[in-house]
C-alpha cells in the first residue's frame, strides 16, 4: 500500500510467487496495475505492507543481489560507454585490472565492442539500453530486475533487443524478472508468464512457457504454432484481467 487515508492506494493484493534459479518470469498486466511495484519489492526499494519478500533466502537490499534496467537507461553522459560499465565494475568492487578485461567482455555480449569510446549521448536509444543492460550484467548479481526496458524503442530495434538479452540471459543464467505491457515480448521471453489483474494487481494467470530456450533461430520460435497458441492464451488472459 501507499499513502495513508484518503491518499491510501492499494498497489497490489495478495501474490504468492516462487521464482527458480534461472528462470525467465515475465509480469504482464495493464497500466497501474501494480507491475512496477511488485518489482521495487523483489529489489528492496519498497517494503511490503503485509506479507514477506526474499531473494536467494533473505530480505532483499536495495542496490545489492540485483541488477535492475529501467525504462530510460540512466547513463552517466560524462563518461565513454566503457566508462558507464566500467563504473558498475569499480561499485562492485572488480579491481582495476581485472575491469579492464571484463568491460570488453560484457560490451561483445550486448554487441557494442566497437563503440567503447563512444560518449553515451551519441548512441542510438536502443544502443544506451544495451549499455544499460551490460550495466545491469557487471556485478555478476545473480537477479536482472527489468522494468518495460524497451517500451521507448521502436518495433525493429526492441525486437533485435529482445532476441539478444534472450540469449544473453541464456548464456549468462540469471534469474530475470521483466516487466512489459507487450505480450509478445512476454511469450517470446519468458520462461514463465504472469498475468496480474488491474489494481490491486493479483495474479490472473501463470503461465509455464515450455518452448525451446536454445537451438532455434528467432523466426523459428516465432512461427512455432505452439508459439501462437501461448500468445493468445496471454492475450485473452491480459484482457480478461483488465475487466
Ligand atoms: N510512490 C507511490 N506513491 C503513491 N502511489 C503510488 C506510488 N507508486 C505507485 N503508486 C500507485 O500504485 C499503483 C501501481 O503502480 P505501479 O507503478 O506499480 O503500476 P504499473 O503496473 O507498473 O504501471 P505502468 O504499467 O503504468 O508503469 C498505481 O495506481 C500508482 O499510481
Amino acid at each position: 500500500m501507499y499513502g495513508s487515508g484518503p491518499d491510501l492506494v492499494t498497489a497490489l493484493g495478495p501474490i504468492s510467487l516462487d521464482v527458480p534459479r534461472g528462470s525467465f518470469l515475465v509480469i504482464v498486466g495493464a497500466s497501474g496495475c501494480g507491475k512496477s511495484t511488485l518489482l521495487r519489492l523483489i529489489a528492496g526499494f519498497e517494503q511490503p505492507t503485509a506479507g514477506v519478500v526474499s531473494t536467494a533466502g533473505a530480505r532483499p537490499v536495495p542496490g545489492t543481489g540485483a541488477g535492475i534496467v529501467f525504462q530510460q537507461p540512466r547513463l552517466f553522459p560524462w563518461k565513454s560507454v566503457g566508462g558507464n560499465v566500467g563504473l558498475a565494475l569499480r561499485y562492485a568492487g572488480v579491481p582495476r585490472e581485472e575491469r579492464a578485461r571484463r568491460v570488453p567482455e560484457l560490451l561483445q555480449r550486448v554487441g557494442l565492442h566497437d563503440v567503447a569510446h563512444r560518449r553515451t549521448w551519441q548512441l542510438s536509444g536502443g544502443q544506451q539500453q544495451r549499455v544499460a543492460i551490460a550495466r545491469a550484467l557487471a556485478g555478476d548479481d545473480p537477479l536482472l530486475l527489468l522494468d518495460e526496458p524497451f517500451a521507448a524503442l521502436d518495433a525493429l530495434t526492441r525486437e533485435r533487443l529482445q532476441e539478444d538479452l534472450r540469449r544473453v540471459s541464456e548464456q549468462t543464467g540469471r534469474t530475470s524478472v521483466f516487466v512489459t505491457h507487450s505480450v509478445e515480448e512476454a511469450v517470446f521471453l519468458g520462461s514463465r508468464v504472469v498475468v496480474l489483474t488491474s489494481r490491486p494487481g493479483q495474479i490472473a494467470l501463470d503461465l509455464d512457457i515450455p518452448l525451446p530456450r536454445t537451438g532455434l533461430e528467432p523466426d523459428e520460435l516465432r512461427a512455432l504454432p505452439e508459439y501462437a497458441a501461448l500468445r493468445a492464451t496471454v492475450s485473452h488472459a491480459v484482457r480478461e484481467a483488465a475487466g
